[in-house]
């Protein structure tokens, strides 16, 4: 039987990087004979354009039938006054939750030809590989009550609220402990236990199972405000990170310029059945969407992860893997990674670069 792919490319450059992603798509299907059925679907602005929510039943039930969800980005300007329960952003959170996406699996790390383009000293990052492990249907971004309240005296006050059950911060942590098994056996978990209760509880239960069931795993606990600064004095010091939702949502905008750009960051989200949600870290960048400048690699990258963790085929996402690195050694660079002596190129032309290597690769 097919594997189904939901393709939901959304807003913005979301779009113009998720055609670049399904072309590659194409030549893999072809090159490694897979029996792939894409469907698409709105999410986000463009749903509520057509539908007046940023995400439909009927879509959100073909994704949960599906084998794995490739994702652009939502949101930008235009519905930047909607109501906050029906941002074009909600349509990303309810996929996230209601299909039970808690593992956010956010890989950061360099490629060398692209040493020139980070933000810190060469040596600082040179064979940089972080995973972010970002909990990601709780905490703050899903805690009740929430809202805008008047107080007696007529003022207005937000609040939202940062709450973790046990059984929440337990998966999240097994998840992290396992990758660091498969990697360099190291575990920094990241809260701010010295001021939220909600956190502390989390480094009680992260430090019992270290002790209980990972002896093998290295675990240390950092501040979520020394982690900021120690991942841009010296990140090469962590192999996993654990955390929670908005933390991991910060600290891995910030590892992304370790790589050179968010552009380059790829993301899984999966749930216990290990379905999975796969998307950049990056946004739907209004500032150059329908410029033809967006960097396509992470969402190419993103449809890499689909294809190793939902169906398996190995090959075929590192056939995928090495053709964005032979692009990238062949000089090619859009505007968000570029340096001297390199190659401008546009998201079209950077598509069709990586899909030129993969048909190299297999002649
Ligand atoms: N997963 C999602 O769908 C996300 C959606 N958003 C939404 O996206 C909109 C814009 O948010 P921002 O805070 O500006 O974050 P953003 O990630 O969209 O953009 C931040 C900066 O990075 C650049 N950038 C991002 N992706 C790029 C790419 N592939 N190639 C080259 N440059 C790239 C943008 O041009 C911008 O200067 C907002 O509506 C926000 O809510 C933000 C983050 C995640
Ligand atoms: C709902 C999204 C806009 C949150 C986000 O920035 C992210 O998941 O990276
Ligand atoms: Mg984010």
């Amino acid at each position: 039987m097919s594997k189904q792919i939901l393709c939901l490319p959304g807003d913005g450059i979301g779009p113009e990087i998720v055609v670049e992603a399904l072309k590659v798509l194409d030549v893999v299907k072809s090159q490694f004979d897979l029996d792939i059925e894409v469907s698409e679907g709105l999410v986000g602005g463009a749903s509520l354009d057509a539908h007046g929510v940023p995400l439909t039943d009927e879509v959100l039930a073909v994704a949960k039938k599906s084998d794995g969800i490739l994702f652009g980005a939502v949101g930008g300007p235009k519905w930047d006054d909607q109501p906050m329960m029906n941002r074009p952003e909600r349509g990303l959170l309810k996929l996230r939750s209601e299909m039970g996406l808690f593992a956010n699996l956010r890989p950061a790390m360099l490629f060398p030809q692209l040493a020139e383009a980070s933000s810190l000293k060469h040596e600082l990052v040179a064979g940089l590989d972080i995973l972010i492990v970002r909990e990601l249907t709780g905490g703050i971004y899903f805690g009740e009550p929430r809202g805008v309240r008047t107080l007696e005296n007529g003022e207005r006050e937000g609040y939202n609220s940062y709450v973790y059950r046990e059984s929440e911060i337990k998966r999240i942590a097994k998840v992290a402990f396992e990758a660091a098994q498969k990697r360099g056996g190291r575990l920094t978990s990241v809260d701010k236990s010295n001021v939220l209760e909600v956190t502390a509880l989390w480094r009680e239960l992260v430090t019992e199972m270290g002790a209980a069931d990972y002896s093998d795993v290295e675990l240390s606990h950092m501040y979520v405000d020394n982690a900021a600064m120690q991942l841009v004095r010296a990140p090469k010091q962590f192999d996993v990170m654990v955390t929670g939702n908005m933390f991991g949502d910060i600290l891995s905008d910030c590892a992304a310029m370790l790589t050179g750009s968010i552009g380059m960051l790829p993301s899984a989200s999966l749930n216990e059945a290990n379905q999975g949600m796969y998307e950049p870290v990056h946004g739907s960048a209004p500032d150059i969407a329908g410029q033809g400048k967006a960097n396509p690699l992470a969402q190419i990258l993103s449809l890499a992860m689909l294809l190793r963790y939902s169906l398996g085929e190995i090959e075929a996402a590192d056939a995928i893997e090495k053709a964005v690195s032979d692009v990238l050694d062949q000089g090619l660079r859009t505007g968000d990674i570029a340096s001297e002596g390199c190659t401008q190129v546009g998201t079209t032309e950077m598509g069709d670069a990586v899909v030129k290597c993969l048909q190299v690769l297999s002649s």
